[in-house]
């Protein structure tokens, strides 16, 4: 296990980058911590595949440096970085049987044997593929195959990081939920430094104990779940994570109020704001209103999702989301919403600013 440190880290697959546009990752500074899980969660091209290959040493960073327990790693080839990855499809030994591609990164450090098999036959249970152990590779399904690359990764105790790289693309549903459940457990049982890149919220919300969000090439927050979500430190991240994703509203924000369309919103401070100013608000902590204070509002339709109910409503010519509990009334005539203090985030320029002007 090891701590990871990127130092001032940059890359453009420009040779000759001019202008920050070039760099597909945008300047970074981050520790990440010894023993912890982490996610790197964005949408298709926003970086998350370049960072993971300047970690792994696939890729040499055209700015910075990567430090592996202080330890400069930055140009050293991944052959002497001490760690297991796992890509998004399978990377098998055809002619070999499933036990010998379990064993062989086992085998390639001259473990004694009885070592070697306890832990494949543990590996073998945590893939359920124990009854397969002794069938060649070659004709298994890709779901197979990916199974036995995620094995082959979790095999070894003694790595500096595991780092997947949307390693259940090609898994069904349902060994989908398992796997990730066997990847926690594992992280669980040996506190490895674990990095895994999806662009599925669910995946990396329900495997890390801290979420990487990128976008455009830019890491926009690092936090843990519930951090996302109460408190995103970039609209990207409020619309990126939650289903629906939060509500933004443009907003006259003066000093303790913000004004949104017309109406008037206590808010929980003092904020000095500069540039487009917005609210956001989850669908959680809106409520629907036919009485009292409240921004004009007008219900499209609600949407009946099991658990809850979804209001589709309409604010000043914007489309915007509600939530109720599955059970709640809807009050006759409601055309206003209101929100729980708790879940207003004030934005400008997209980046979340807390009570006195200050970037949060
Ligand atoms: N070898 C390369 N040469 C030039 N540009 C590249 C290269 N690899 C990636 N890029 C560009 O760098 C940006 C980031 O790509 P990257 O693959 O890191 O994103 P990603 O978030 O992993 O995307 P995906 O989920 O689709 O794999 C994209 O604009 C991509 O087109």
């Amino acid at each position: 296990m090891a701590r990871i440190t990127l130092e001032h880290l940059a890359h453009s697959y420009n040779p000759a980058p001019k202008v920050e546009e070039d760099f597909a990752l945008k300047e970074l500074n981050h520790d990440w911590i010894d023993g912890e899980a982490y996610a790197l969660l964005g949408a298709s091209g926003c970086g998350k595949s370049t960072l993971l290959n300047i970690i792994s040493g696939l890729l040499i960073p055209s700015q910075g440096r990567v430090l592996f327990d202080g330890r400069d790693v930055t140009t050293a080839p991944t052959a002497d970085r001490n760690i297991a990855q796992v890509f998004q499809f399978p990377v098998v030994y055809d002619t070999m049987t499933v036990r010998e591609n379990l064993a062989f990164p086992l085998k390639n450090r001259g473990m004694d044997t009885a070592e070697i098999t306890r832990r494949v036959q543990k590996v073998g249970r945590m893939i359920d593929m124990e009854a397969q152990l002794d069938r060649k590779a070659r004709g298994l399904t890709a779901d197979a195959k990916q199974k036995i690359s995620l094995g082959r990764g979790m095999v070894r105790e003694d790595v500096n990081a595991l780092l997947f790289d949307e390693p259940l693309t090609v898994i069904d549903p349902h060994m989908k939920w398992e796997l990730r459940t066997q990847l926690k457990q594992l992280h669980q049982d040996f506190g490895h430094t674990m990095i895994y890149v999806t662009h599925d919220q669910t995946e990396a919300l329900t495997f890390a104990d801290k979420v990487v969000v990128m976008h455009g090439g830019r890491v926009v927050q690092i936090g843990t779940p519930q951090e996302l979500f109460e408190r995103p430190a970039h609209t990207f991240v409020g619309y990126f994570i939650g289903s629906p994703g939060m509500n933004l509203f443009d907003a006259e924000i003066e000093g303790s109020q913000a004004r949104i369309a017309g109406a008037s919103v206590a808010l929980d401070g003092h904020y000095t704001a500069q540039g487009r100013t917005q609210v956001g608000v989850r669908p959680e902590f809106i409520r629907v209103a036919a009485e009292g204070a409240g921004i004009p509002a007008r219900i499209r339709r609600v949407e009946d999702v099991g658990r809850h109910k979804i209001i589709r409503l309409e604010v000043d010519g914007a489309r915007v989301n509600a939530l109720a509990p599955e059970g709640a009334a809807i009050p006759a005539g409601a055309d206003r919403i209101t929100f729980a203090p708790e879940g207003v985030n004030v934005y400008a320029d997209d980046w979340r600013i807390s009570a006195g002007g200050e970037a949060a």
